[in-house]
């Protein structure tokens, strides 16, 4: 595709982002049916376990964790946050970031309780769901920033707001696929979060297979690049990741809602340039 009509398909998703509604969306994805913690089927138990065995299987390490289309969302950096002490959410957009804040600052007024994501995670690291206290205190200590970012720039984040060797570990969910307007954006969108990653830093990528729209709010209908778990693998060894694991998730046909023709949920482990560990 031409330049012009690369930036043209690109500004088009990004107006379909101006009527995104973090409260509906949070309804949407992240409440019952597809939030059950009751349910062994659920979503939710399988996607924060991968994300606890992820970070805790004992080569992740650094100080730095980049959040990399955070949302309005939290439980992707609920594990972690015991293993960075720094952490940097990022969003698109200022109402998804104002969000993030308004939980960070603890005053009330969140479109979400996280209590049962908090309390579930503790579980999975052997304490008691009681101490989900202790961990949103660790998570807000943690957070460091919440930075505008644009994957579609070579330069997703500002300069200098990272360490100039790059972050030890990213971690991006649902974001590439659903801001993306074709596979070759996607793929050039990953190689644009790869710089931001220290040579031999994981990535951690959490996204939608078969997926053509979803809801970002009531009639705010957003276009998805539907993907496979070939097209993914290939575009991230197209930009110099080295698959670690890959594991996938069939949505029960109960979590097929009407906000979205999601059919499943990738979660791959990837390791940047140079060599791993
Ligand atoms: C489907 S939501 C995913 C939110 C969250 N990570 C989750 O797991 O639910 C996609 C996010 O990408 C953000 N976004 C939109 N355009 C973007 C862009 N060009 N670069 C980075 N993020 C973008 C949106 O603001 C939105 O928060
Ligand atoms: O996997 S989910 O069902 C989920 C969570 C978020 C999304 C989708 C699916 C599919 N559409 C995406 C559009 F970008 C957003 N899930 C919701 C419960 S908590 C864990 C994540």
């Amino acid at each position: 595709m031409e330049e012009k009509g690369k930036e043209n398909s690109i500004a088009a998703m990004a107006a379909c982002y101006q009527k995104f509604d973090p409260a509906a969306y949070l309804q949407y994805n992240y409440t019952p049916p597809r939030a059950d913690f009751t349910r062994k089927d659920s979503i939710v138990p399988w996607k924060l376990a991968c994300l606890h065995r992820a970070f805790t299987e004992g080569d992740v390490s650094g100080e730095l964790l980049v959040d990399i289309g955070s949302g309005p969302t939290f439980y992707q950096v609920m594990s972690g946050c015991e293993v960075f002490n720094k952490l940097i959410l990022t969003d698109f957009l200022e109402i998804n970031r104002q969000e993030l804040r308004r939980w960070l600052q603890d005053e009330g007024g969140c479109s979400l309780d996280w209590t049962p994501y908090l309390e579930h995670v503790c579980k999975l690291e052997g304490r008691r769901s009681s101490a989900w206290p202790e961990k949103a205190t660790r998570l807000r200590q943690v957070v460091s920033d919440i930075l505008p970012v644009d994957v579609h720039c070579s330069q997703p984040v500002a300069p200098d707001s990272l360490p100039s060797t790059g972050a030890d570990c990213l971690v991006s969910c649902f974001c590439l696929e659903s801001v993306s307007p074709d596979l070759p954006a996607f793929t050039r969108a990953l190689g644009h979060i790869g710089k931001l990653l220290r040579p031999g830093g994981h990535l951690m990528l959490i996204g939608a297979l078969g997926e053509s729209y979803y809801f970002g709010g009531p009639g705010v209908r957003i276009p998805v690049v539907p993907l496979n778990e070939a097209q993914v693998c290939e575009s991230l060894r197209e930009t110099g990741y080295t698959l670690i694991r890959l594991e996938v998730y069939t949505l029960p046909q109960d979590m097929r809602v009407g906000v979205d023709d999601v059919t499943g949920v990738f979660f791959a482990k990837f390791c940047g340039l140079g060599s791993c560990g």
